[in-house]
């Protein structure tokens, strides 16, 4: 015999804190590394204060507080939109697990564009490539000029040549297609990036902050290459790597149900 009855309200009462536990984890997973964790705190201990004045009796500092939770709640969907709408559109994507293991198209893409920006960093030839994954970035290449042709080495070469009209600004990838050149991307708060990195490396942090993109970012001035996700930007190491690193990051965040979902989703140009 069980030393505590297992009652129906007891299991549903496990489940309730299982459920509370999870998704407490899943938001927690969603701005972790983000601003919106200083937030947290900061509601945090709001709402420390909020129960002791409440426990208290502090009539005065409880209204107050009433007052602050409801400005902090305006003051929160304004200021961290771009937050809440990338953690709605990652819950959107679905739990990790669902994610299908499986090569797509812009894995294709990888290879060319390894080989590309080995010989941009060589010739100390800034660029900018952003690969779209599941967050369309329609916004981002309707700035630029679309062009929606297949990814080649010799094409992002001729895309990047200085003194041309479309060096300037960022090339957005999806799958195996080149989708736009010379595109504007959304630059990173100053105070996230080291100083003596300048405004091409902004952006690829910031849009990588907006949206689940990978950003290869060469630099003009060393001709060094890193590797943008998730707003922290990282040497991209050898050409070899640099395959190795991206293929895995892109079959890692296609859906299992495929390609057509994710065009109807928002992403196509
Ligand atoms: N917001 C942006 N979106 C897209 N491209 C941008 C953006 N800002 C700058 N760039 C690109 O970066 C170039 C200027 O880069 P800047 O020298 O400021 O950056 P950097 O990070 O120091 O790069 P580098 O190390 O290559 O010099 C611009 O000419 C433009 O092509």
């Amino acid at each position: 015999m069980l030393p505590v009855e297992l009652s129906p309200r007891l299991i549903l009462n496990v489940v309730d804190v299982v459920f509370v536990v999870l998704i407490a984890y899943s938001v927690y997973s969603l701005i972790r590394g983000t601003r919106a964790v200083q937030l947290l705190k900061g509601l945090l201990v709001l709402a420390a204060l909020t129960g002791i004045a409440h426990w208290l009796r502090l009539t005065l500092l409880s209204w107050i507080l009433e007052k602050i939770w409801t400005v902090a709640f305006v003051a929160v969907v304004i200021i961290f939109q771009p937050e809440i709408r990338r953690m709605l559109e990652k819950l959107g994507r679905g739990a990790p697990l669902l994610r299908a293991i499986g090569a797509g198209e812009g894995e294709q893409a990888v290879g060319q564009v390894a080989a590309a920006v080995a010989e941009l960093a060589r010739t100390r030839t800034g660029a900018l490539i952003a690969f779209e994954r599941e967050t369309g970035l329609r916004e981002f290449a309707e700035g630029g000029i679309l062009l929606d042709a297949l990814v080649s080495r010799e094409l992002l070469l001729t895309i990047f040549e200085p003194h041309t009209a479309l060096h300037d600004g960022a090339v957005i990838i999806r799958d195996d297609r080149v989708v736009a050149a010379g595109c504007f991307l959304p630059l990173a708060a100053q105070k996230v990036l080291p100083s003596h990195l300048g405004s091409r490396h902004r952006a690829a942090v910031g849009l990588s902050e907006l949206t689940d993109a990978l950003v290869v970012v060469v630099s003009e001035e060393t001709g060094t290459v890193s590797l943008v996700a998730d707003g922290k930007l990282e040497p991209a190491g050898e050409p070899d790597k640099l395959v190795a690193v991206l293929s895995e990051r892109l079959r890692d965040k296609r859906k299992i149900w495929g390609r057509g979902d994710r065009r109807r989703k928002g992403g196509a140009t």
